[in-house]
């Protein structure tokens, strides 16, 4: 595959300087991914020296996996990983890392749910802790995002986002108390990190190391998605005498508030903003402005507006079906009539929901499933599944979006875990955008039941045919 060769404000940011911080923003499909790329690799061939080299790092694995298979010839001498194999790969490098010390995921959970009951046998009267266990794990999540280590700390911050609302500053105490409580439990059982807890391991380590640092340069790509303690280490994690850019949606971005550039260890940087959208038809893009303009995204003053670079195509299709069979069996047939000629993705909300989609996919074609282990990337026709996170960064010719209900998006699990549906929707919003700017030429939508909240109703914006209810 070939990239495209840059324009205009592409064109600039290509050949910035070779030393300093550089933040791009630019809307969904303005070529992010794309300049990351051809930044990479004019940094690798025309400013590293023998043994110099750059970092090109992602979020998601999948991104890494697409990447590679389509720049493969431009990503000669460049480390195209994502930021925990980064982090993985350092601490390692300072004898920090060993077998099986970061807790996974689910025991993260767990261990948070026991120091929830320890604590609250400690203060059996404070009622902030009858709390659901799963409001805890999110504001464990985001002070380990934001590397807040002590009490003082956390009781001074001031917490953007609508989240504030819910947890009282005066509670904030019983917090930070089950935080502790569930560090010291992870370090007995084995575990010295978590994910989300190692870039804050990463920076300390960064602040103290003296030795030369292994990059000259670093390209982070979708950063939007990226903690503070993740850029953090970042920054410190080049060179002086080198580059840093930064290439983000703010409209992609799905967990955490805004943040400062200073915060996340970002010095001074001049910011680009990048407006044209050389992925969505007019249509597509028309449908991702009204979800950003929805109530539920929050107000951000950075959102960069689309202008369109593609040809009209058509509108997208919003399908009503009555029953989850109906509607899988109706986007095989489409599978089926379009698979050799056009790569299509279905996506959906949960791993849960990609497994049930693929079991029935399986037995008629092949797939690829959009998930971390992936070691190839087909960019021939053909079909692929995976999440709405998973797919961050891809791009397809038509994306199906099914099983849009309110039942279902926004899901219960972060209901719980942000204490109301409302606050779900602000973050799950998000993630429906992302959904559908993965479409470059067709997209179908589809529910059963009731559509969720989250889509806007203005009936122009879809093809519709009422008639055509399924
Ligand atoms: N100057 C250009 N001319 C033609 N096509 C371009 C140009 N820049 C980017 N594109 C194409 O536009 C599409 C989107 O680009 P890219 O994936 O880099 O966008 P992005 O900003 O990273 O999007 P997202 O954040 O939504 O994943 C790609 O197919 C890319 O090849």
């Amino acid at each position: 595959m070939s990239l495209p060769t840059p324009e205009g404000l592409q064109a600039e940011v290509l050949y910035l300087p070779e030393k300093g911080h550089y933040v791009v923003l630019g809307t969904a499909g303005s070529g992010k991914t794309t300049l990351a790329i051809l930044r990479a690799a004019y940094l690798a061939s025309t400013h590293c020296k023998q043994g110099e080299k750059v970092l090109l790092v992602t979020f998601n694995k999948a991104l890494v996996t697409y990447l590679r298979a389509i720049s493969d010839r431009e990503l000669k001498n460049i480390d195209v990983i994502n930021y925990h194999k980064f982090a993985r790969g350092y601490m390692n490098s300072r004898n920090k890392m060993g077998w099986n010390v970061i807790a996974p995921a689910e025991t993260k959970v767990s261990l948070i749910k026991q120091a929830l009951i320890n604590v609250k046998s400690k203060y059996p009267t404070a009622t902030t802790l009858e709390r659901e266990h799963e409001v805890f794990v999110e504001e464990i999540n985001w002070l380990q995002k934001m590397g807040i280590t002590n009490l003082e700390q956390y009781e001074a911050v001031e917490r953007v986002g609508r989240s504030s609302v819910w947890i009282a500053r005066a509670n904030r105490k019983y917090f930070f108390y089950v935080y502790e409580a569930y560090i010291q439990l992870r370090q007995e059982s084995g575990y010295k990190y978590d994910f989300e807890e190692l870039a804050i391991h990463v920076v300390q380590e960064l602040l103290q190391d003296e030795t030369q640092r292994m990059y000259k340069h670093i390209v982070i790509d979708e950063g939007q998605d990226f903690s503070p303690m993740m850029l953090r280490s970042l920054a410190l994690a080049g060179s002086n005498d080198g580059s840093l850019i930064y290439f983000g949606d703010v409209a992609q971005q799905i967990y955490g508030s805004r943040i400062s550039w200073r915060s996340a260890g970002l010095i001074n940087p001049k910011i680009w903003k990048f407006e044209q959208n050389y992925r969505n038809t007019r249509e597509i893009a028309l449908l991702a402005l009204a979800i950003s303009k929805m109530p539920y995204f929050q107000d951000d003053t950075d959102l960069v507006e689309p202008k369109f670079k593609r040809a009209s195509g058509p509108k997208p299709d919003l399908l009503k079906f009555n029953s989850e069979n109906d509607e899988l069996d109706y986007f095989i047939e489409e599978v089926i009539r379009h698979n050799r000629t056009r790569t299509i993705a279905i996506l959906v909300r949960d791993r849960e929901t990609v497994n049930t989609v693929i079991q029935k996919l399986r037995r008629i074609t092949q797939i690829q499933e959009l998930k971390g282990e992936m070691n190839y990337w087909q960019a021939a026709p053909g079909v692929s599944v995976g999440t709405y996170h998973s797919a961050k960064g891809l791009e397809f010719d038509t994306v199906i979006l099914p099983y849009c209900n309110s039942s279902r998006l926004p899901v219960e699990e972060r209901i719980l875990a942000l204490g109301s549906r409302e606050e779900a929707m602000n973050e799950e919003i998000k993630l429906l955008y992302v959904g559908v700017t993965r479409a470059k030429s067709e997209l179908y939508i589809s529910y059963t039941g009731e559509i969720t909240e989250m889509l806007p109703i203005d009936p122009d914006l879809y093809y519709q045919d009422e008639e055509e209810d399924k």
